[in-house]
């Protein structure tokens, strides 16, 4: 589906509590984000500080304990589990650490699972895959299995995966993390690039700070809070952003 400039996700009031008092480990405490159309957005915080959790309740693989997480008029959080995993099909891409790629299966069959799946016919959802690997940089690696590619050609698969369906937001858990920094650095390129394109949006969760510079706008977290919330203020404060002069009227224009 095309990434619409309507398109926003809004969470409010996120809380993830895991397993039973006086076990229970409170992942998210109280989290509001709004995801821009079309904007990257990081997400950083030392180890445990609940980015995947957070990832995960954004993305609708993960019910919340309590909160909203709103997209194209829906709340991820009250849907069926049924309609949750349909919507994440269709409007969502995935990028993982290892590129959770299907070893059997060619890099051009990899990357066009995801129209396979929504049941476009076989010989169009190769040639619109194709097109997906040749404009990531991978011409001429279509009939590669990824054994038979390097880890940074193997998450471009990856890439072009989450990105051949063109959903509206594609979400990331560190996905440079298996890849050294060169190959890291050309893969965060291709993928905040090919999403900028598509006027995807993109959440990246990322422990490294050279990761998250290539995206508009980083949050941070800690103890299952935003506390970066903070910086952004700041950031505002020192540049702030003169209002847009009030444009005449359109004739008869729709906004
Ligand atoms: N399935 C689970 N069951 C119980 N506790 C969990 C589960 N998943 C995560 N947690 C706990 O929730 C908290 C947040 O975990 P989460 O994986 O979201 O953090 P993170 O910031 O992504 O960490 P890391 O950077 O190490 O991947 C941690 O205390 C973790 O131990």
């Amino acid at each position: 589906m095309n990434a619409r400039t309507s398109d926003r996700l809004v969470a409010r009031g996120l809380t993830q509590v895991y397993g039973d008092s006086p076990f229970a480990t409170r992942a998210l405490d109280g989290v509001d984000l709004t995801v821009e159309p079309g904007e990257s957005l990081a997400i950083m915080g030392p180890s445990g500080s609940g980015k995947t959790t957070l990832l995960h309740v954004l993305a609708g693989i993960l019910a919340p304990t309590s909160g909203s997480v709103v997209w194209r008029g829906e709340d991820l959080a009250a849907l069926p589990d049924r309609r949750r995993t349909q919507l994440r099909r269709t409007d969502f891409g995935f990028v993982f650490q290892s590129g959770r790629l299907l070893p059997e299966l060619p890099a051009v069959e990899n990357a066009a699972l995801p129209l396979l799946l929504a049941g476009v016919p076989r010989a169009q959802a190769v040639a619109t895959a194709t097109a997906e690997l040749g404009r990531l940089g991978l011409g001429g690696f279509e009939g590669r299995r990824p054994g038979e590619l390097s880890g940074g050609q193997a998450q471009r698969v990856a890439i072009a995966r989450a990105l051949v369906g063109r959903p509206g937001i594609v979400f990331a858990d560190e996905p440079t993390g298996a890849l050294d920094q060169a190959t890291g650095q050309d893969v965060l390129t291709v993928l905040t690039a090919a999403a900028a394109a598509n006027g995807t949006s993109l959440v990246v969760v990322t422990h490294d700070a050279g990761v998250a510079q290539h995206c508009e706008r980083t949050v941070t977290m800690r103890d299952g809070r935003i506390d970066g919330e903070l910086l952004a203020a700041r950031a505002a404060a020192a540049t702030p952003v003169p209002a847009p002069p009030v444009p005449a009227a359109p004739a008869g224009g729709a906004t």
